[in-house]
């Protein structure tokens, strides 16, 4: 059976995704969020002319000359300006972060005066308009600071309150369910040690992926091989309380790999089933209304491959987020590789920083889809396209970084 592109995979993934509907948040909860609609700045930041510095506002042409004598008039402290302006030959004590009276332009910091009474001399130059914040120089009332799409960092959130929104339209979080199949698995701690048993390990990457890029997870358990035991699990988690249904396991051709066809009996329309993929050619994905179900393989490091390359961007898409793409990043291959064949590879690997910021990677020795081992010692995936010719060291190639 011919294999589906990955390309062609993903961009029917993406196409089918739906964004959900938007919710507001206090900004102090926003961090990590997508922002649903442009936001714009509610006042001028900052809101008036202000010192920058502490020392004396001036007019600029007043100490045109050093030294220059001043009269002290008054003084502004942050949040208690001076009411009066400033005419020639005044001078204004001022604060950081307090407002420039009217008529001066200039702030002289105190380090670059002498003050006797109410009199301070200048004792060295400063320039006009130097240590003054202009009004709106950081942002103007009604100019747009943020825009939809974008995943909100600590920063942002920063830049949000400052524009005056106590509170935030983001997307809401998909909410995604887990299954995972296999008569042979058993909860960390709860096994008996029998020789078929393998203590479960996808469940807690993937919620770890799915929560890191948005959404809420609940894990449905485990479920044996049994049709109608993945039936029920897979028509509960289609009950409407679930935007996506991530299942592992039971994604391959053995007579215990069910997954496909319970999703097909209870209605899942698949339209992304066996990949060019390595590790994770047996993915499906499909929908049924607005529920899309992601099928990933039972193998530990497919699984949360899959997962990188399709779950994360899918929920980061769910919520609008406009850079919902996995990124590869440019590399050189610190060792040969050999000829690949029509799987697209994505090859556990370590990557070396080089003094003049290129980056060398390395393949880990064994690309075994169950070593969990190696999959953690790694810290990219090394990606070697569909046919690839063998590679020499030095040959650049392309990485995905991870990102945990
Ligand atoms: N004849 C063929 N056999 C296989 C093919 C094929 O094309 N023809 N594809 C292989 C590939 S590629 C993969 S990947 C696997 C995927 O198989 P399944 O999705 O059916 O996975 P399982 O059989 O359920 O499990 C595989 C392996 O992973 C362990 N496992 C399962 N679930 C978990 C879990 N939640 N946590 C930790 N480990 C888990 C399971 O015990 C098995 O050892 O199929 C190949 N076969
Ligand atoms: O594609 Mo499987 O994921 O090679 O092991």
């Amino acid at each position: 059976m011919a294999l589906m592109s990955v390309e062609e995979a993903l961009s029917r993934v993406t196409q089918s995704v739906t964004t959900l509907g938007i919710e507001e948040v206090p900004v102090e909860q926003a961090a990590g969020r997508v922002l649903a609609m442009d936001l714009k700045a509610r006042r001028s930041q900052p809101p008036a002319d202000m010192s920058a510095m502490d020392g004396y506002a001036v007019r600029g042409s007043d100490i045109a000359q050093t030294p220059a004598t001043l009269l002290v008039i008054g003084e502004s402290a942050a949040g208690r300006p001076f009411e009066g302006g400033v005419g020639p030959g005044a001078a204004v004590r001022i604060f950081t972060g307090a407002v420039v009276p009217e008529g001066a332009d200039t702030v002289v910091i105190q380090e670059n005066t002498t003050r006797d009474g109410d009199r301070i001399t200048t004792t060295a130059a400063t320039a006009a308009l130097r240590n003054v914040r202009k009004r709106g120089c950081d942002f103007l009332e009604g100019a747009s600071g943020l825009k939809a799409g974008r995943r909100l960092t600590s920063r942002d959130i920063m830049l949000a309150a400052a524009m005056d929104h106590a509170r935030l339209p983001v997307a809401r979080r998909p909410r995604i369910a887990i299954i995972q199949t296999g008569d042979e698995l058993v909860l960390p701690g709860r096994g008996t040690g029998a020789p078929g048993e393998i203590v479960v390990s996808n469940a807690f990457g993937l919620a770890a992926l799915a929560t890191r890029a948005g959404a809420e997870v609940t894990d449905l358990g485990l479920v044996s091989d049994d049709l109608a035991e993945i039936r029920a699990a897979v028509a509960r988690a289609l009950d409407g309380s679930f935007d996506l249904v991530v299942s592992s396991g039971g994604a391959s051709v053995g007579d215990h790999d069910l997954m496909a066809p319970a999703l097909r009996a209870e209605g899942v329309d698949l339209y992304v089933h066996k990949i060019a993929l390595r590790p994770g050619k047996p993915l499906m994905y499909g929908s049924r209304g607005d529920v899309r179900c992601l099928g990933l393989p039972g193998n530990p490091v497919s699984s949360h491959v899959c997962a990188l390359l399709f779950l994360e961007p899918l929920v980061r898409a769910m919520q609008g987020d406009a850079a919902a793409i996995v990124r590869t990043a440019p590399a050189r291959l610190a060792v040969g590789v050999p000829a690949n064949d029509q799987r697209r590879d994505f090859m556990r690997a370590h990557m070396e920083h080089d003094p003049d910021g290129s980056v060398r990677v390395t393949p880990a020795a064994s690309q075994d889809s169950a070593m969990l081992s190696v999959l953690s010692a790694a810290d990219c995936l090394l990606v070697r396209p569909p046919f690839a010719p063998a590679g020499e060291a030095g040959d650049p190639c392309e990485i995905i970084p991870f990102h945990d």
